[in-house]
């Protein structure tokens, strides 16, 4: 089957400097794929270079089996920026903003029933309630939370996430994670930017992780940090400072995420 997302040999500069290195990086249809690593590894840079925001100057890029650009099927891929304000300066309710995911190049106009999916969106991730009120009056969680309620309006068959838990309190990440369940049962591929797998651990099968803009680890995902403090942890895998010892030799560099 097509992979929802692949890229190959990807190279990305910013500002002069080379930010992304020779990235590889396949994510099969269905999955959901963790991708961690420290502040400034590069984890935004390869969301926005597969979406097109920022451009690559190496390597290539195919989504849902097409390659970048006009000819993917973007109405079917969500994509969550890392945190900004779901405010436009315009007056808008948190609706209107939901219902604008339904737009895209080829859809001008909401199509009929938006409304009805953007309440939908709003309730899968707990707004039902203030579907009514100017995101200008919401908290940076609750605009976070509009932002992905845009994404999922859209019903997509891809879904990019920056960090879309960053901010957000623990049972609504708990409902925005049963929400990602759901999707993925449904057959929904996540590529999901993390700090801490949290509340979306049980559902991330495979972790990559980039440090300097390479990928230094494509596997199992580390253990949650609270494992630590649970009698009978049995400290099998590798910290900070140990050496490698996993098959992939990397997985001690993977984990040092943690402590930056
Ligand atoms: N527009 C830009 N111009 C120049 N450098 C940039 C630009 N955007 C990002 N960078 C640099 O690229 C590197 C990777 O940034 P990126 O935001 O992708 O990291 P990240 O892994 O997502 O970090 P964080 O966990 O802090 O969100 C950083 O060193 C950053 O300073």
């Amino acid at each position: 089957m097509t992979p929802a997302v692949q890229a190959a040999g990807l190279g990305v500069s910013l500002g002069g400097s080379r930010i992304l290195h020779d990235v590889d990086l396949t994510v099969h249809d269905g999955e959901v794929v963790a991708l961690l690593g420290p502040n400034g590894s590069g984890k935004s840079t390869l969301v926005r270079a597969l979406v097109g925001v920022v451009p690559h100057d190496r390597g290539q890029i195919h989504l849902l089996g097409a390659p970048l650009g006009p000819k993917v099927a973007w109405d079917r891929v969500g994509y969550v920026p890392q945190r900004i304000s779901a405010a436009t300066g315009v007056p808008s309710t948190a609706r209107d903003v939901v219902v604008s995911g339904t737009l895209h190049r080829r859809r001008l106009v909401p199509p009929r029933g938006a409304r009805r999916r953007a309440d939908q969106a709003l309730a899968d991730v707990g707004l039902a309630d203030l579907a009514g009120r100017p995101v200008s009056e919401l908290s940076g969680g609750q605009q976070q939370r509009v932002l992905i309620a845009r994404a999922l309006v859209r019903q997509p068959r891809l879904l990019l996430l920056d960090e879309p838990v960053a901010g957000v309190d623990l049972p609504s990440q708990e409902a925005f994670a049963r929400t990602l369940a759901a999707l993925a049962g449904q057959g929904t591929t996540i590529l999901v930017v993390l700090h801490e797998l949290g509340a979306l651990a049980g559902l991330v099968a495979r972790a990559v992780a980039l440090r300097h803009g390479r990928v230094v680890h494509d596997g199992p995902p580390p253990p949650a940090r609270d494992e630590h403090a649970r009698p009978g942890h049995d400290h099998v895998h590798p910290h900070e400072g140990d050496h490698p010892t996993t098959a992939d030799g990397d997985f001690s560099a993977t984990l040092r995420w943690r402590s930056t």
